[in-house]
């Protein structure tokens, strides 16, 4: 099997291979395309291409095009994974396919110049401008001279201020960070109320998703008033503050989140909501020790790209809530865990796909998980869900 980068289907493109993986697979970049698909336009980005950035592959897709890709990759990945047959809608963002992306990381190659890794690679594409970011953001990095093999990270907030901090490789794998633009608190905007929060921490990279997604989420949590909700891999707090209206200063929700920054951040922003509390750990270790506070009601969880994987959903279905959100940002990863939810008698009761990053291959859900009731949902095969995740 070939995977033909900047190709759609049904076209004839020369491709050169650029990984072969011997038996199994290989990667290929679509060079010249002989007969092309109704569906291909110019990219608005002279860097997205073969050998270009490495950060927006989808551009020579019409937005339609790219959207409904999406949803079919979602459907195949949940009736192959996960053995459930569910259409999928890929819903649009407001604010259009370009200049939406708030943070981007930017390289600087041997001669000091400012650009983009390339795909799968660590060679930095020289580049003057950048059609997918909020624009401005990038504008007076890119002209500039910097020290040779650092990186800049770099993030616009909601009031449009620029924070960028410039990372040199340190010691072992972790790099230092040094501030050179912004006071060091975005204000980001959400779930009706501004965060102030670090910088480069977690937040949705759109800058209509975290709202988005917060109201998908609190719409299918229904919490009861007084009840317990739990809000895995919760970040600074985003979807505890609607969790907290749900469930009225007599509940309680518990957010877990690994990185104490964005807890203190958590702690800080939702400190007039005293039913919510912040655990610092790695979900899997907190929840084996026990969150103690009663059995939820309603558990919220956000993993990162690899999902939440076996352990932790059997540990969310040890506690038995009645729903269970899920909110996922790897299709493959997704479909895993719904199989997983699946054999601890949930069924998927809801799905809603986002394009909360348009260009790219990426793509956002949110799913509602039921207690099966014996109606079950609409598996056609057994789920293949390897053992060992
Ligand atoms: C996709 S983000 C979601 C954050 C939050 N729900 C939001 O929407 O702002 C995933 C979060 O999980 C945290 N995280 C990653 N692995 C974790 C783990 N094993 N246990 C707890 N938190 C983890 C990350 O630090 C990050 O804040």
């Amino acid at each position: 099997m070939v995977f033909v980068r900047h190709a759609l289907p049904g076209e004839r493109v020369t491709a050169l291979v650029t990984e072969d993986n011997g038996g199994g697979y290989c990667r290929a970049d679509a060079v010249t395309v002989h007969s092309a698909s109704p569906d291909r336009v110019t990219p608005s980005c002279p860097l997205s291409g073969p050998g270009g950035c490495g950060g927006c592959d989808w551009q020579h897709v019409r937005p339609e095009r790219q959207r409904a890709i999406k949803a079919g990759v979602v459907e195949e990945q949940l009736r192959r994974i996960a053995g459930v047959d569910r259409s999928v809608v890929v819903e649009e963002l407001p604010g259009g396919v370009l200049g939406w992306r708030s943070r981007v990381r930017l390289a600087v190659d041997d001669a000091g110049v400012a650009g983009f890794r390339a795909h799968r690679s660590h060679r930095v594409v020289a580049a003057t401008g950048c059609p997918l970011s909020v624009p401005g953001m990038v504008d007076g990095l890119l002209g500039r001279r910097w020290r040779p093999g650092i990186e800049l990270d770099v993030t616009v907030d909601a009031n449009e201020q620029v924070h960028v901090s410039e990372l040199r490789p340190g010691r072992g794998s972790r790099p230092t960070s040094r501030r050179i633009a912004g006071d060091g608190v975005a204000v980001q905007r959400a779930a009706g109320r501004d965060w102030r929060v670090h910088p480069h921490g977690f937040w949705q990279v759109h800058p209509a998703a975290a709202d988005v997604l917060a109201e998908a989420v609190g719409s299918w949590t229904r919490a009861p008033r007084g009840g317990t909700a739990w809000d895995l891999y919760g970040g600074a707090g985003l979807f505890a503050s609607v969790l907290a209206e749900q469930v009225g200063t007599g509940g309680a929700v518990v957010v877990v989140e690994s990185a104490p920054r964005a807890v203190a951040d958590g702690e800080r922003e939702l400190a007039d909501l005293p039913q919510v509390s912040f655990v610092t750990g790695r979900v899997e270790r907190v929840l084996a020790r026990g969150l103690g506070g009663g059995a939820p009601d309603v558990v919220v969880l956000d993993p990162p790209r690899k999902g939440a994987g076996r352990e932790v959903i059997s540990q969310i279905g040890a506690a038995r809530p009645a729903r269970v959100v899920h909110v996922a940002c790897d299709p493959a990863a997704f479909a895993r865990d719904v199989g997983l939810l699946r054999e601890q008698g949930y069924r998927l009761a809801e799905l809603r796909a986002f394009d909360a990053f348009p260009m790219t291959h990426h793509v956002e859900c949110v799913a509602l998980f039921e207690q099966a009731d014996g109606n079950g949902d609409t598996a056609t095969t057994t789920p293949a869900v390897s053992p060992e995740e």
